[in-house]
């Protein structure tokens, strides 16, 4: 049992393939992991037992019929309480959606249900992913598996959490600010956040449409590519998905080298305010990257010091309207419908109650922004700021390949050290928050432990829009350096629980 659940995706597909190990086994010996550690973790908002053994009966069956197999046949994954999914409870996080049960799938759930990719259940998550501690969940927070007093990041902590406690393989995440690569940062596993439009967002609860992305999240960066490729890919039922041939990125991953490539190190994500030890490990990242031939140099880019704060503008004010629907009408929750309350008052007195403090305060904070008389002022000059950034990338390209940073300025905090202060809580993103305002690819993947405190950290490379490749075929070859140099964080020095 112990065993299956260390495999990676590609291994365990393999076995299935070859009949060494049935779909049936491998999602017991999951099953069997979530039971006996989701306890301490809550990676988990609801286990889909039946429904897991089903697909892998299913799978089963196919293979005994001679039927083709796709590449993650039988695989179990965690899939982020954002999507829906059809029969099985949907909450976002959220008291507002508790006891929903969607009537449909999204179309990320229905393309892994397509590749006989086995769904276990669904992660928790920030309220409606405003978070960076998946302390802002309804149902309770998660703990990061390195330590459990600390945070997984967010707002994705159950889908990250999942696969450092070898809960499951693979997992989907989505990420509007970082919340992907931030949890993969502080859990020591790897995040992709794709170039905008790449992944459907049909049936994926929109929190800011302009942003919102899913995407894959592993422990390897194989295994990402792989789940990459099932979930990518033009979708008619989301009007931003990109008509375009999705990037090569599992060639990406097998043939993974940076032999001559240019890699831009960004000047701004450094210095005061970061750990010593994440700056430490990045550093010796960097010479890692000369070492295998890349050509690193330095860049500048101004605009990314107001990338927050253009972010926490912009973010709000279309959570603002996108959480309108959320009227006590249609779905999920709802309060004071006795017959002695208007339909005004139901909505109101619903929202108050199902709304946590997190998502009140970007709701406020969106309406003010876009109010007659302060629009101009607040949402207008973030999206003017937005325009500064993604010229920024821009320039940038034309010098380089990539761009490489550290994920997150600090290693995993500890829960409750920032639920009080919004504002040291935003500071985690702020290292990824510029590529989700500019629509570029960005992955983070393990990047050896901090020295003082053991806790891993994250390396983000960043390409350009359409080019998630070159995240994959750099990140493959710097994983295999650092594995040798370091050990895989995840792998060899698993956290105990
Ligand atoms: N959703 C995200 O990508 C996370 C970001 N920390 C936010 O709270 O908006």
């Amino acid at each position: 049992m112990t065993d299956i659940i260390r495999l990676t995706a590609a291994e365990t597909a393999a076995k299935i393939a070859s009949g060494e190990l049935t779909a049936v086994e491998v999602t017991e010996a999951h099953l069997a992991r979530i039971e006996a550690v989701d306890e301490k973790v809550h990676a988990f908002l609801h286990v889909d037992r039946e429904g897991a053994l089903a697909q892998a009966r299913a799978v089963d069956a196919k293979r005994a019929a001679g039927e083709p197999l796709g590449p993650l046949a039988g695989v179990p994954l965690a899939l982020k309480d954002i999507f829906t999914t059809e029969g099985v409870p949907t909450t976002v996080g959220s008291k507002i959606l508790e006891g929903w049960i969607p009537p449909y799938d999204a179309t990320v759930t229905k393309r892994l249900k397509d590749a006989d990719v086995v769904i276990l259940g669904k992660t928790n998550m920030d309220e409606f992913a405003m978070g960076s501690s998946t302390e802002n969940s309804a149902y309770g927070p998660t703990g990061n598996p390195w330590d459990l007093t600390r945070i997984p990041g967010g707002s994705g902590g159950g889908s990250a959490a999942a696969l450092a406690s070898y809960q499951a393989p693979l997992a989907i995440g989505t990420d509007t600010g970082g919340s992907i690569r931030q949890p993969a940062a502080v859990t020591a596993t790897v995040g992709v956040k794709p170039t905008y439009g790449g992944v459907s967002r049909y049936g994926m609860v929109a929190f800011s449409s302009s942003l919102d992305q899913g995407g894959p999240c592993a422990r390897t960066v194989l295994d990402a590519a792989l789940l990459h490729e099932v979930i990518a890919g033009h979708d008619p039922m989301d009007s931003t998905s990109i008509d375009a041939p999705v990037p090569p990125v599992v060639e990406a991953a097998r043939s993974g080298n940076v032999q001559g490539l240019r890699i831009g190190v960004i000047k701004e994500f450094s210095g005061e305010g970061y750990q010593a030890g994440v700056l430490q490990r990045f550093n010796e990242a960097v010479e890692t990257l000369r070492e295998l031939g890349a050509e690193v140099v330095e860049l500048s880019c101004p605009s990314f010091t107001y990338a927050l704060a253009a972010y926490y503008l912009i973010a709000p004010s279309e959570c603002s309207s996108n959480l309108a629907r959320f009227d006590a009408m249609r779905y999920g929750l709802r309060v004071g419908d006795d017959g002695s309350h208007s339909a005004e008052d139901v909505t109101a007195l619903t929202r108050e109650a199902g709304f946590g403090a997190e998502v009140k305060r970007r709701v406020i904070l969106g309406t003010y922004a876009l109010s007659s008389g302060y629009y101009d002022a607040y949402y207008g000059s973030a999206q003017k700021v937005r325009t500064l950034i993604t010229r920024d990338f821009e320039r940038a390209f034309e010098q380089v390949d990539v761009m490489i940073s550290p994920t997150t300025p600090t290693t995993a905090f500890a829960i409750g050290e920032r639920a009080d202060d919004p504002l040291a809580m935003y500071l985690a993103d702020l290292c990824t928050i510029p590529v989700n305002l500019a629509g570029n690819a960005a992955m983070s993947l393990p990047c050896g432990l901090a020295p003082e405190d053991g806790l891993p950290v994250g390396l983000q490379i960043i390409a350009p829009a359409l080019k998630d490749d070159r995240l994959y075929r750099v990140g493959s070859a710097v994983e295999a350096a650092f594995v040798k140099k370091w050990g895989h964080p995840l792998l060899e020095e698993a956290p105990q629980l």
